[in-house]
C-alpha cells in the first residue's frame, strides 16, 4: 500500500482518484510515500527520509522548500492552470470593488434597517447615492505582470471587458505566448507599465527574485489614483510603500487575497482572506490533477509538471522498471549500465533527462530487479534513490 500523507483540506473528487486498493490517505504517517498538501507551510525537518514525492494541489510552490527536496532527490508537483479561471474570476470582482463604492453602499443600506417607510427609505437612498458613485472599466488602461497561465486569461477579460491592456513578464514561454490574445501590448519594463496603468494586477510566483517587486522606488511610477490588485502572494507586494501610496493619494486602493495586520481598517483596501482558488471547481481540478500526477509517478516513475525535476514519461510495454535519480554529472549512465552488464541484465528500454543539478532515468530490464542490483546501483557515488517499479 502507498500511504499519501495529506495536508490541508483536500477536494475529496480529487482524493477519489487514488485506487483505493492500493492508497491509504491520512493527516498522520509515520513513513509516508508522498505528500499531497495545499497552502500548508511544510518545513524540512517535518520530511520523512521514505517521501518519495510532494504534489501542491495548486499553482504557488513558496510553501515548500524546494531546493531541500531537490537537494534530497525528491520530486515536487504543482497543478498549472488548473485554479486559473477561479482567479481570474475573483480579479474581476476586485476590478469592479476597487472601481465603484459596492462595499461601503451595501453597509450603508445594511444601516437602514430601522427604516419601515418606503418613501422616506427612497428619499435617503437618493439623497447619499452619490457617496458611493465610482468609474468604468471600459477604456481604462489595465497593466498585467505575469503573463502565465492566470495572467494571461486576466488580460484576455480585460480586453473582453472594453480595457486597453499591457503587459509585462520578462520570462514568458513560448508556450504562454502563443496563449496571448495580440491585442496585448507588450511592455519592455516594470515602470512603463505602471506609468501607463489605471489598473494594474499581479500573477506572478513568489520567489527571492519577485519578493517586494512593488516597492518604496517604484511605487512612484505608478499614475496617480489608480488601484493595485495582488493575488498573488502577499510578499510580492511591499506593505509599507503600498500604505504610504494610499496615503499620498498615488494609489487609491489596493485589493489583495492576502491581508497583513497594517492594512485592516481602511476603505482602500479591499482584503480576502485567500480565496483565489476556493471554489468547487478548482479545488477538484487541482486535487484530481495532483492526485494523477502522484500515483504516475509513485507507479511508473513517470513526471508530469514537476517544479524541479525532468518531465519524462516512458510507456509501460513489458519488462521490469527501475526509477533512478541522480547528480547531473558526467559518467553517470555509464556507470549505471555497466551495472547492468556485469549482471548480463537486458535493458529494453530507457529513458533520461536532466534539469539543472538533477538527472532522471527510467530503466526497463528483461528480468526482476534483485536487491542486489539496486543496492549496487545505490552505491554509485552520485545517485541519489532508486526505486524498482
Ligand atoms: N490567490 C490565490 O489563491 C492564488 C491561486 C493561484 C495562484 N496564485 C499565485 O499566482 C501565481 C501565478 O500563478 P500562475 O498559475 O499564473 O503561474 P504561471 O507559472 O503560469 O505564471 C507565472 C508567470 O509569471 C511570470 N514571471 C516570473 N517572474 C516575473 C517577473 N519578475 N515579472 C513579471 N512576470 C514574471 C512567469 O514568466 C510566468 O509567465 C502563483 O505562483 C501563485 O503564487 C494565487
Ligand atoms: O490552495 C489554495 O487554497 C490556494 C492556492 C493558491 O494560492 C495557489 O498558489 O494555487
Amino acid at each position: 500500500m502507498f500511504k499519501i500523507l495529506k495536508r490541508n483540506q483536500i477536494s475529496a473528487k480529487g482524493l477519489s482518484e487514488f485506487p483505493s486498493e492500493r492508497y491509504e490517505i491520512a493527516s498522520e504517517f509515520s513513513s509516508p510515500d508522498a505528500m499531497l498538501i495545499r497552502s500548508y507551510q511544510l518545513m524540512p525537518e517535518e520530511i520523512a527520509p521514505s517521501l518519495k514525492a510532494i504534489a501542491r494541489a495548486g499553482a504557488g510552490v513558496n510553501n515548500i522548500p524546494v531546493a531541500w527536496c531537490t537537494e534530497h532527490g525528491i520530486p515536487v508537483f504543482n497543478t498549472p492552470g488548473a485554479n486559473a479561471n477561479a482567479v481570474k474570476e475573483l480579479v474581476l470582482a476586485a476590478l469592479v470593488l476597487t472601481s465603484r463604492g459596492i462595499l461601503k453602499s451595501i453597509e450603508f443600506v445594511k444601516g437602514l434597517q430601522a427604516i419601515s417607510d418606503q418613501k422616506e427609505m427612497n428619499s435617503l437612498v437618493e439623497k447619499e447615492k452619490s457617496r458611493f458613485a465610482g468609474q468604468e472599466l471600459q477604456g481604462k488602461v489595465f497593466g498585467v505582470v505575469g503573463l502565465g497561465k492566470i495572467g494571461s486569461l486576466v488580460a484576455d477579460m480585460g480586453l473582453k471587458l472594453g480595457m486597453q491592456v499591457v503587459g509585462y513578464d520578462p520570462e514568458l514561454s513560448v508556450e504562454a505566448a502563443w496563449r496571448l490574445p495580440n491585442q496585448i501590448q507588450r511592455m519592455e519594463n516594470l515602470p512603463t507599465l505602471l506609468s501607463r496603468s489605471d489598473y494594474v494586477s499581479l500573477h506572478l510566483p513568489m520567489l527571492e527574485t519577485t519578493r517586494h517587486l512593488i516597492n518604496i522606488s517604484n511605487i512612484r511610477f505608478f499614475k496617480n489614483g489608480a488601484r493595485l490588485l495582488n493575488f498573488s502572494r502577499g510578499e510580492i507586494v511591499e506593505t509599507s510603500a503600498v500604505i504610504a501610496a494610499l496615503n499620498e493619494a498615488k494609489l487609491s486602493q489596493y485589493a489583495t487575497d492576502f491581508p497583513a495586520p497594517d492594512l485592516l481598517g481602511r476603505d482602500d483596501m479591499v482584503l480576502m482572506p485567500h480565496i483565489g482558488a476556493s471554489t468547487t471547481e478548482a479545488e477538484d481540478l487541482c486535487a484530481i490533477m495532483a492526485v494523477k500526477q502522484l500515483v504516475e509517478f509513485l507507479e511508473h516513475g513517470n513526471i508530469c509538471n514537476s517544479v524541479n525535476f525532468p518531465t519524462l514519461s516512458l510507456e509501460r510495454n513489458h519488462g521490469y522498471r527501475i526509477a533512478v535519480t541522480n547528480k547531473n554529472i558526467p559518467k553517470m549512465l555509464g556507470k549505471m549500465l555497466a551495472m547492468f552488464a556485469d549482471r548480463n541484465i537486458n535493458v529494453i528500454e530507457m529513458l533520461n533527462k536532466s534539469r539543472d543539478d538533477i538527472a532522471y532515468n527510467l530503466i526497463d530490464i528483461e528480468t526482476p530487479a534483485t536487491p542486489e542490483l539496486l543496492d549496487a546501483l545505490r552505491g554509485i557515488e552520485g545517485v541519489m534513490n532508486v526505486r524498482s517499479l
